[in-house]
């Protein structure tokens, strides 16, 4: 039986970390929260992929948490777990208990590819001690691990285990979890959006939502409410900028295009780096090709 009946559908929107000469950038880390907070977006997530987690320090992380916790107002914040050393992924899992966060985000431990059982036994053992409900991270091309279905259905049992990040790249899993109903399925590739909430899916954790957010989040809305004409309209001119924000490593364009719209400063912590000159310009001319939501809105 589930203890908690939290809700993940909508759009949530994977922080970036700004970084100023090569710290984290508090002060546009709020702006940006703030700018976001009110376009209708379900919540955040923070120190997802997109937030280059891996290369922010446990305190670091703490404090970009509290940051964007001070500008979120009432929106529900994520956390995002990374690591493949279980013990102390559990000790961070406790930290994060004194936090209170709505949901933490964990991938499956990366590099060391444990078996199914492995995995099961990684999620449940999270899961077991988080005061949290879990959100699955489903990213083989980042972590080397296939979560199989099975997998996945029996980590639904768990009564912390509530909603899945789907960046599987399987169609017919996306398809068997949604009509499972036992996880809320989140597209966790931006391109994937509308296939996955078209088909039941509950929205979706995606960087792209950090630009043209109005848009993305009708799309999703028109979508849960059955407007497939409507819904396929606004999504069609997103859709090139969005392949376009992942055609070199995500954060990298992303962070390109938000510099260029003065969000934050085109910095990224090594090895990740900065877009190159070609994308970055193919990103501003996708971006500004999109028409504005409102004069969009009345033409449809
Ligand atoms: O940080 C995230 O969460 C996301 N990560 C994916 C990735 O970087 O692979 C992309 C998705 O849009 C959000």
């Amino acid at each position: 039986m589930r203890e908690l009946t939290p809700d993940f559908s909508g759009l949530w929107i994977p922080l970036v970390t700004p970084f100023e000469r090569g710290a984290v950038d508090h002060p546009a880390l709020y702006r940006l929260v703030r700018q976001l907070a009110n376009q209708g977006v379900a919540g955040f997530v923070v120190c997802g992929s997109t937030g280059e987690a891996a290369a922010l320090s446990p305190e670091e992380q703490l404090a970009v948490l509290d940051t964007v916790r001070s500008a979120a107002g009432d929106l529900p914040l994520v956390m995002g777990l990374s690591g493949y050393h279980l013990p102390e992924t559990l000790e961070w899992v406790r930290t994060l208990n004194r936090c209170g966060v709505h949901g933490i985000l964990v991938p499956a431990p990366h590099y060391i590819r444990p078996s199914q059982t492995g995995l099961i036994q990684w999620f449940e053992s999270i899961a077991d001690a988080s005061t949290s409900p879990v959100v699955i991270y489903d990213i083989p091309a980042r972590t080397g691990s296939t979560l199989a279905l099975e997998t996945l259905r029996t980590l639904a049992q768990h009564p912390r285990i509530v909603a899945i990040k789907d960046c599987g790249a399987d169609d017919l899993k996306t398809q068997h979890l949604i009509a499972d109903g036992a996880l809320q399925v989140l597209a966790g590739d931006d391109s994937r959006i509308f296939n996955t909430v078209a088909l039941g899916g509950a929205g979706a954790i995606a960087a792209g939502g950090h630009v043209h957010t109005q848009r993305m989040v009708h799309v999703i809305a028109l979508l849960r409410a059955g407007e497939l004409p409507a819904a396929r309209a606004l999504w069609r001119p997103l859709l090139p900028l969005l392949n376009a924000l992942f055609a070199e490593p995500n954060p990298g364009p992303l962070k390109a295009l938000m510099a260029h719209q003065g969000l934050l400063l085109n910095e990224l912590r090594a090895p990740m780096d900065a877009a190159s000159e070609g994308l970055t310009a193919r990103l501003r001319t996708l971006s500004e090709g999109i028409p504005a939501l409102v004069a969009h809105a009345r033409a449809i």
